[in-house]
């Protein structure tokens, strides 16, 4: 069977492409158009930010990217190809594995997003041996190397270690190994540092760079925080109500803001 691909000359670096994708949330007496015919790119081996204020509809493109949107979300059109392949056109069996073979999220709360009944240890092997058949000594090796790749120290002891007993920049760090175990193409970091102490933030920014860097991928930025954006991305695109009002380099928007929006977004951050 063929699936719709974006591929060709114009699509190689593409990790991420969406385009025209509209998502609706049924809700009992309305629904609410939470992405409106909304168009991303997230280049392979760059930063690509998504910004704008809180209810706009950032973490629902997050999701529908993963696969993993609520129960009451439709998508009436559109299409997402994620590394080449369009997900909204494929069937379901083999999406799940597909999607998490070419993606990875990490969300706000990283204590949450683990298991607190699991060790470090159990839930990253756990994550190796989803994909790949191989042993449990195999997996464990692996996962060591992720955790050192993530510039964990001590990452035997650590392996033996519950989520509760770790710092929560600790455990963004497993949840960025967690994340990259498969070398995804796109990681999407949704608010990644908005919980942590000001200190931390900086070191999970560096270390989502440099896996920019040694593994080119394509990483998806969903921020609140221009600061950030300025640093260390390469691209922005900007959301207010569902739609994306403005998207280029980060020297384009920030020197030559063309929405109204986008310069009071700026603004407030001077
Ligand atoms: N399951 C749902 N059912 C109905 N409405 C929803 C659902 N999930 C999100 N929404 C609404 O969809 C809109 C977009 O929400 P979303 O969480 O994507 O925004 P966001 O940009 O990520 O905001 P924030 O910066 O606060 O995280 C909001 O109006 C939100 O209330
Ligand atoms: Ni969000």
């Amino acid at each position: 069977m063929q699936y719709k691909t974006n591929q060709g000359v114009q699509s190689e670096n593409k990790a991420l492409e969406i385009r025209s994708l509209s998502l609706d949330y049924i809700m009992p007496d309305q629904s609410i158009h939470a992405v409106v015919d909304l168009n991303l790119v997230a280049r392979t081996g760059k930063i690509t930010a998504l910004v704008g204020e809180s209810g706009s509809g950032k973490s629902t493109v997050a999701l529908a990217v993963m696969g993993i949107q609520d129960k009451n979300a439709v998508i009436p059109g559109g299409e997402i190809y994620l590394a080449g392949t369009d997900i909204l056109s494929m069937p379901k069996k083999g999406l799940r594995s597909y999607i998490s073979n070419h993606a990875g999220i990490i969300f706000q709360d990283p204590i949450d997003s683990l298991n607190p009944l699991l060790t470090v240890g159990e839930q990253l092997v756990e994550a190796v041996l989803i994909h790949e058949k191989i042993t449990k000594k195999q997996a464990f090796t692996i996962a060591l190397n992720q955790l050192l790749a993530v510039s964990l120290p001590q990452p035997e002891e650590l392996m033996k270690k519950y989520p509760f007993m770790l710092s929560g920049g600790m455990c963004q760090r497993v949840m960025i190994a967690i994340a990259s175990v498969f070398r995804p193409a796109l990681l999407i970091a949704d608010e990644p540092t908005t919980a942590l102490d000001v200190t931390v933030q900086a070191q999970i920014l560096h270390q989502l760079d440099s896996m920019r860097k040694r593994e080119g991928t394509a990483i998806l930025l969903i921020t609140h925080d221009l600061g950030v954006v300025a640093e260390i991305a390469d691209d922005v695109c900007v959301m207010k109500d569902g739609y994306i009002v403005e998207s280029g380099t980060v020297e384009d928007i920030f020197s030559n803001p063309q929405h109204r929006y986008t310069c009071q977004l700026l603004a407030a951050a001077l």
